[in-house]
């Protein structure tokens, strides 16, 4: 059950039940869930710091708040818009989950509040019991997930090719032979090697991960090896572990093997096959226990036809083949990944959402999803900012899709050359802004919200001089 979708389903009964608005806070006096003139009165992403003043008095009626003594350093101070709140924290054995609230804004609700105090007092007891059951069962839940990362089935879909994965996962758990994934983009490749990893042997041992398309090919065999002091200008001072070292008896899950430049491959080569690295500069020689994982959603036969991947080096790296399909032929999966998202999103969104529409859904089922979860999670996140209900509407769904006529390829058609300039242009900026060299590639992606390695792609793709 999704966490904040449980409390604020028992909220919105409780609520129904006794007429009045509830609100529900963590520890810190965050908004978790609440109902929903509540969260059109005081806001989404309350926090009530005053509320800390109130740990201990266990049940608490806030006769005139916003007025009160308690009320400093709340921003609703002197302009709170409820009349009267019965306050109650939760605390069981020492341990604090939080604050419940009964709100009312109206006088009349506050006049029925204060009159009826011993009544809210009992329901706001029950309520409290109910929601920290919800609560500890969470904590349950986290100390399982961080055993094995996330719970099978319910992170990447019960479809029969998701489920071959996970056999496949569940008989490889013993061995740390090299895997390699395949899949197109967005289809949660690096979150399928984090699991691997979580689930193996080597789970105890760091989980390193390189992307070979961010790194320039100068840099490459430094980072991969490592180097000794004084191996070349600007090398630090007692030379650098590479990426072997630092993930010895843990995985070392190299992102996008395809872009691995063709003179490094027999170094990787000889070192997967012999387990000994040397660092640049070096002198010695180290051996390392590292399992590797590689993805990449590049076609490598195409490579080695065109000879720009060794054929030695992909057999070796790709032992254990694994494939994840694109989105849209595992569509059974859709209504469960949207739902994780929905719940995964809340915190950032400040949204509490219990489900989606059957409309949505069914224009979700439509799409055929070229860029996979990423495209998907965008789309839930875009959703969930702009639906104004607690469930997920055709309205609130990008215009790319909410309207089919407005598709995505005939915008990016018509105005695909002023795109691409505005783009190169933005990005020819950055790089002026913050440089050419790799830690300024790495401020620039981080002002234009991307990852390093999409700029790398788009510097070779818009050719813009580096
Ligand atoms: N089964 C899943 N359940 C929930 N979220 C997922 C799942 N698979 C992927 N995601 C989410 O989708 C997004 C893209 O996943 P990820 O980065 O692993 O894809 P990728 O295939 O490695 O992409 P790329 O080829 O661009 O590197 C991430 O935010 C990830 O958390």
């Amino acid at each position: 059950m999704l966490l904040l979708n449980s409390i604020s389903k028992v909220i919105q009964a409780f609520s129904r039940l006794l007429r009045v608005d509830i609100a529900c806070f963590n520890p810190d006096g965050q908004l978790i869930a609440a109902t929903e003139e509540y969260i059109l009165r005081k806001g989404k992403k309350v926090h009530v710091p005053f509320f800390n003043n109130l740990y201990g008095h266990h049940i608490t009626l806030l006769h005139q708040p916003g007025k009160m003594p308690t009320c400093d350093g709340c921003h609703f101070i002197n302009n709170c818009p409820s009349k009267a709140e019965l306050v109650q924290d939760m605390i069981i054995n020492g341990k604090k989950y939080g604050y419940l609230s009964f709100v009312s804004f109206s006088q009349e609700n506050e006049r029925i509040l204060i009159e009826n105090k011993e009544y809210y007092i009992e329901w706001l007891s029950r309520l409290k019991e109910i929601i920290i059951s919800i609560l500890r069962d969470t904590d349950e839940l986290k100390v399982k997930e961080n055993r094995v990362l996330v719970s099978e089935n319910y992170i990447f879909g019960k479809s029969k090719s998701l489920s071959q994965i996970h056999n496949l996962i569940k008989s490889i758990r013993n061995g740390t032979s090299s895997i390699l994934i395949t899949g197109e983009t967005g289809t949660g490749k690096s979150l399928l090697a984090q699991y691997i990893h979580e689930t193996s042997l080597v789970s105890k041992g760091p989980f390193i991960e390189l992307n070979c398309a961010a790194i320039p090919e100068s840099l490459f065999e430094s980072e991969l090896f490592g180097y000794e002091e004084g191996a070349f200008t600007n090398a630090k001072r007692h030379g650098k572990q590479g990426y072997f070292e630092l993930a010895d008896n843990g995985t070392l899950f190299l992102d996008e093997i395809a872009d691995l430049p063709i003179s490094l491959q027999p170094k990787l080569l000889k070192v997967i096959q012999d387990g000994i690295i040397r660092r640049v500069g070096g002198t010695t020689s180290k051996k390392v226990n590292v399992r590797l994982i590689s993805a990449t959603n590049r076609s490598i036969d195409e490579l080695m036809n065109e000879k720009l991947f060794r054929s030695d080096l992909f057999y070796r790296l790709n032992v254990i083949p694994m494939t994840i399909p694109p989105l849209r032929e595992r569509m059974e999966d859709l209504e469960l990944l949207v739902m994780n998202f929905i719940e995964k999103l809340s915190e950032r969104t400040g949204k509490f959402i219990d489900s989606c529409t059957k409309e949505y859904m069914n224009i979700l089922s439509s799409y055929h999803w070229p860029g996979n979860l990423r495209e998907l999670e965008n789309v839930i996140e875009y959703s969930m900012n702009i639906e104004q209900k607690n469930v997920l509407t055709k309205n609130s769904l990008p215009p790319y899709l909410s309207n089919p006529l407005i598709g995505h390829h005939k915008l990016e058609q018509k105005h695909k050359p002023a795109l691409v300039e505005a783009e190169k242009e933005i990005i020819i900026q950055k790089l002026d802004q913050y440089g050419n060299s790799y830690s300024g590639k790495q401020l620039a992606a981080k002002d234009l919200g991307i990852s390093i390695r999409t700029l790398y792609r788009k510097i070779d793709k818009l050719q813009i001089r580096s």
